[in-house]
């Protein structure tokens, strides 16, 4: 088992991140430095087109048109030569870090430029860009029921199956409380740094910010999110997103 931070002590902390949860700024936090190698497309899928504009535009068009995000940092990669040409470069709430060789080092990249010491920080991935702005409310909102922090996440509907190696089905996994893990994520930018830290220094697998604050003995509350926040990872994922989108705008347009 590694070694944990004690669970009260980490408990304690995030009580304390609750008194000052209304005044605290919120910075988004978007890890845009990957690559797609699952995409396998010709350039890295957060600037594939989607609609009207790249995946990682309409992702950054919901997290800066939000009243209640303070600043958006970005991290792209050493090698990145589109960002710049986005519209929403030129943002006054954006900032850019160098990203790292994993997510979790980009994540960490963007918390190290944040200086509120009692700031949130709302991780987001660039590849999600159906998010909507109605799930960074609730997640927002959970801060009261979950001042340790909380994430998006989806129950599984499916009945999940681990393969084996041969490609056939070795188990039938239990579904019962089994949530897809979604972003935003929502924790106090500082735990959420020293526990990241530490978790990586000690080896831990961290795929998402949740399991580097579990491992450090917090529990992320779950917050229901919309099914459609996909994350855009192989190639049928981005028709679905450009379904998802095309009828939110025709919905939107016959609401008018
Ligand atoms: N070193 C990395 C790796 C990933 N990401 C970002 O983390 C998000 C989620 O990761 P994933 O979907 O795995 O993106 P990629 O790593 O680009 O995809 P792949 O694993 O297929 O290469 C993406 O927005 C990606 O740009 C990042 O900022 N820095
Ligand atoms: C953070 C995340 O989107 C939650 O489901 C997921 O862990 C990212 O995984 P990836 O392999 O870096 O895409």
């Amino acid at each position: 088992m590694m070694s944990k931070v004690s669970s009260s002590n980490a408990q304690m902390n995030s009580t304390n991140s609750l008194s000052n949860a209304d005044s605290a700024p919120v910075i988004a936090i978007v890890p845009a430095a990957g690559i797609g190698s699952r995409m396998g497309a010709t350039l890295p899928k957060q600037y594939l087109p989607l609609g009207e504009q790249c995946i990682l535009g309409h992702t950054l068009d919901c997290l800066l048109s939000h009243p209640a995000l303070d600043s958006v940092i970005v991290a792209i990669s050493a090698d990145d030569t589109w960002f710049a040409d986005l519209p929403q470069a030129r943002h006054p709430k954006l900032a850019t870090v160098l990203g790292g060789k994993e997510r979790a080092d980009s994540v960490l990249a963007a918390l190290s430029a944040i200086k509120e010491t009692n700031a949130w920080a709302l991780v987001h991935d660039a590849a999600r860009p159906c998010l909507r702005a109605e799930d960074i409310d609730a997640l927002l909102a959970s801060r009261g029921q979950f001042p340790q922090g909380a994430i998006l996440a989806s129950p599984v509907r499916d009945t999940m199956k681990r393969a084996g190696a041969d490609g056939t089905i070795a188990n039938t996994v239990c579904r019962e409380a089994l949530w897809h893990a979604l972003t935003p994520q929502l924790f106090p930018a500082s735990q959420l740094q020293q526990y990241l830290t530490s978790a990586l220094a000690a080896g831990v697998a961290v795929t998402d910010e949740a399991s580097a604050m579990e491992w450090a003995g917090v529990a992320p509350g779950l917050v229901p999110g919309s099914a459609d926040n996909i994350k855009v990872t192989h190639p049928d994922d981005l028709r679905l997103a450009a379904l998802f989108l095309a009828a939110r705008r025709a919905a939107c347009e016959d609401s008018r």
